[in-house]
């Protein structure tokens, strides 16, 4: 059976005290609250990672990064490289967010350098595809998503696929309210997973994660992570809230 997660993505949110009395809430809530089997994934920023792996423990909650660089090291100032994550015990990392795509220009061909380097240093990445409103409303906005993880993602050997997670996160839906109605989502995850069977087989298929990411908050990630082929979430705003995150993990 594929595995029900709930990412918090931080972003760039949250002062070292601010993030500290946030993550010791989670950890105690999910600890003492959450008896289903979701894995919880707290992905500060990269500032933090080192102090939160100690409150990171068990099999329930786990350390994920926001992004790595696509080199293992060298002169690339300000970055930080997935062996380095590995090193202070970061398990997930997030790559290819909408945000890293638009304001850093990242693209699917380097997307593909970055999930490989993360793969090779045994870090699972939560691989973010998702369409713009525009592109939603005039174009193949399904043929669109399904070629961000054709160019990222189709050169992997199934045996790589099996360790990979994605995020797909309608960009009209991040931070602004707007929520994909469930049967959106559920339709794009099933496209995805139909587009993943075609190339590592149906057996990958079934077993890889497809969250949904995009205002899911207490209210509506009930109804989402309801959806057949809704395995999860990615969470934005929700997530910088101990109860409300708590709300959409125990919805998983
Ligand atoms: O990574 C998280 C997504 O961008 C969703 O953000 P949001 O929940 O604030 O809309």
């Amino acid at each position: 059976m594929r595995k029900k997660i709930v990412a918090g993505n931080w972003k760039m949110n949250k002062t070292a005290d601010e993030g500290l009395a946030l993550v010791s809430e989670v950890v105690n809530m999910v600890s003492a609250e959450v008896t289903a089997p979701v894995t919880v994934v707290v992905c500060p920023p990269a500032l933090y990672l080192t102090t939160f792996k100690s409150y990171l423990t068990g099999d329930k909650l786990a350390l994920g990064a926001q992004n790595c660089h696509e080199k293992a090291a060298g002169a690339y100032t300000g970055e930080i490289s997935a062996p380095m994550l590995k090193s202070v015990g970061v398990q997930y990392v997030i790559l290819g967010h909408s945000e890293r795509r638009q304001y850093f220009g990242e693209t699917n061909a380097q997307l593909a350098e970055k999930v490989n380097i993360a793969l090779e240093n045994g870090l699972i990445p939560i691989f973010c595809c998702g369409e713009s409103r525009e592109m939603r409303e005039t174009g193949d906005y399904v043929g669109f998503v399904k070629n961000q993880l054709t160019e990222s993602l189709f050169h992997l050997s199934a045996e790589q696929m099996a360790n990979v997670v994605i995020a797909y996160e309608p960009i009209w839906a991040i931070g602004t309210g707007l929520t994909a109605s469930s049967a959106q989502a559920q339709d794009m995850h099933f496209a995805l997973r139909q587009h993943l069977a075609g190339q590592f087989g149906d057996e990958v298929a079934q077993n890889t994660s497809i969250l949904y990411g995009g205002s899911a908050n207490a209210q509506n990630a009930q109804e989402l992570f309801g959806q057949p082929d809704v395995d999860g979430g990615l969470i934005g705003g929700a997530s910088l809230k101990s109860r409300d995150f708590l709300t959409v993990v125990k919805a998983a």
